[in-house]
């Protein structure tokens, strides 16, 4: 097991974005975090990556309880993140974009500028590695942001709704690069709210609302779900 939230709260003042979940991932899993708008995905991956403190419960990222420790530390112990508000550094070159990531790991700017050329490659941005960051259309700039992620040599990688944005044909040209990652040994927990997306590459879903755990399945299971169905065709309609 790769990692273990357990019975994890995060309140803001009378808000509570995240109310006692628990769940884990196994190494190697692709597992979706599903549930509708405000449900407290994002604040979930703020407190698994370091961004947040949690109100109570704890974390365990192998084996270690790594609850509320600083997200530059929980980087290097191998969880990485992508942002769902793509946020590249827009005057430096995609290049240089991945290098910040990457020197995260390697002090040497030689090592950083090569691992980084090759995760280019890997995400099919390469061939644009000296253009400004803020000149990449959106498709490109979420291959962007999984790049930066990448070159924190992640073995937990957080992908934040990486294809809220693209059209049917960005999203088929992405999603094998995500099946990819995991087949390289890497563990992929995933927000996402476009369905098919998380029932095709997801081995296992968690579904939240009102900041709580209402099911966790297989894709199969989660569909079927009485609770699941409720959430999303009740009185809320939007979800991501
Ligand atoms: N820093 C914050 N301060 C106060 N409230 C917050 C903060 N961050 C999130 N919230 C609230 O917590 C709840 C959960 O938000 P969160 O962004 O985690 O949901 P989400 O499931 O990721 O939503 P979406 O799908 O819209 O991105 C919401 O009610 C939100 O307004």
């Amino acid at each position: 097991m790769i990692l273990k939230v357990n019975n994890v709260s995060k309140h803001f003042q009378g808000v509570k974005a995240v109310n006692g979940t628990s769940f884990h991932v196994e190494e190697k899993e692709i597992v979706g975090v599903i549930g509708p708008n405000g449900a407290g995905k994002t604040t979930l991956f703020n407190l698994i990556s370091g961004s947040l403190p949690v109100t109570s419960g704890t974390i365990e990222f192998k084996g270690e309880t790594i609850t509320n420790q600083k997200a530059y530390i929980l980087c290097k112990k191998g969880i990485g993140r992508t942002y769902q508000v793509v946020k590249p550094f827009g005057t430096i070159s995609v290049l240089e974009n991945v290098m910040v990531g990457a020197f995260n790991k390697h002090n040497s700017r030689d090592q950083a500028a090569k691992i980084s050329k090759e995760i280019l490659k890997q995400v099919g941005l390469y061939e644009k590695r000296d253009q400004i960051g803020n000149s990449l259309t959106l498709a490109d700039k979420k291959r962007l942001e999984v790049a930066k992620a990448l070159a924190t040599q992640p073995a937990l990688l957080l992908l934040d709704e990486v294809m809220a944005g693209l059209n049917p044909s960005e999203v088929k040209e992405i999603l094998p690069l995500i099946l990819q990652l995991r087949d390289e040994g890497i563990t992929i927990v995933i927000i996402e709210h476009l369905m098919e997306v998380v029932m095709t590459i997801c081995d296992r879903i968690v579904v939240v609302h009102h900041g709580e755990k209402i099911a966790e399945g297989t894709p199969k299971e989660i569909a079927n779900h009485p609770e699941v169905i409720k959430a999303y065709l009740g009185d809320e309609v939007s979800y991501a």
